[in-house]
């Protein structure tokens, strides 16, 4: 919101689907960076993804379980079998606040006694996914349908400012809502909204907030995965 005309507002895109700009301050956004540098370092860091239909353009990480086309599991199993680093509690505690702030309450150490406002019950926030946009990169509208939780997506964006079409669980197709998210934004989507199809169809190089230092865009998206501290079998 630093020195704009008219702040951006918090937007209800569709009902469970809330932006938030500007929710992380300067200082946080370089947290949030450093982070995601020391998290693409080799062992388990960015890598290019796989898919049933091609290579992604965006590349990736995980923290908690390791996302791949299309489940989730505790070693880089579609690539060098080494074990996904851990998720940060501190992380989970922005989400869980950012979810909070969206209107969207997932208080997971509340447990049941949270009530009927809270998605996921018990679910911890447990995983992020962190996608790393240079100036031609893209991501296909889809659904995250990969956790076995309810609560909702949390995203957070550094860097370039790119379109975020939000569509219906539907299909792929319109209508859909195209929402800029820029440097420091949270994105949350929950409740009707969650298994909505969504996807980012551009960027806008160049537009990274100077003093940031980065050349591309980073999003964070933080999940429950909902499948339990225990073992999973793909
Ligand atoms: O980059 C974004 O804003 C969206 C990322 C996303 O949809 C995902 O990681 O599933
Ligand atoms: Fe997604």
């Amino acid at each position: 919101m630093n020195g704009e005309l008219f702040p951006r507002e918090r937007g209800v895109v569709v009902e469970g689907a809330v932006h938030l700009p500007g929710w992380l301050s300067g200082a946080r956004q370089r947290e949030l960076l450093d982070a995601c540098r020391e998290w693409a370092r080799p062992p388990a860091g960015l890598r290019t993804v796989r898919t049933r239909n091609g290579v992604m353009s965006v590349r990736q990480l995980s923290l908690g379980w390791h996302w791949y086309p299309y489940g989730y599991a505790r070693t880089v199993v579609d690539g060098g079998g080494e074990p996904v680093k851990p998720f940060p509690a501190w992380l989970g505690e922005w989400a869980r606040r950012a979810a909070a702030d969206a209107g969207l309450p997932h208080e997971p150490t509340a447990g049941a006694a949270a009530g009927a406002a809270d998605e996921g019950g018990d679910d911890p926030f447990d995983i992020a996914l962190v996608n790393f946009y240079d100036a031609t990169a893209r991501m296909g509208m889809h659904r995250d349908s990969d956790e076995r939780s309810p609560a909702p997506v949390v995203s957070f964006s550094l860097g370039d400012t790119c379109v975020f079409r939000f569509g219906t669980a539907e299909g792929r197709g319109r209508p859909w809502t195209d929402v800029e998210l820029r440097s420091g934004d949270a994105f949350v989507f929950g409740g009707p909204a969650r298994l909505a199809h969504h996807g980012v169809p551009r960027t806008r190089p160049g537009t990274a907030p100077p003093a940031l230092g980065l050349t591309g865009r980073v999003n964070v998206t933080v999940r429950a995965s909902g499948l339990g501290p225990g073992g999973f079998t793909p």
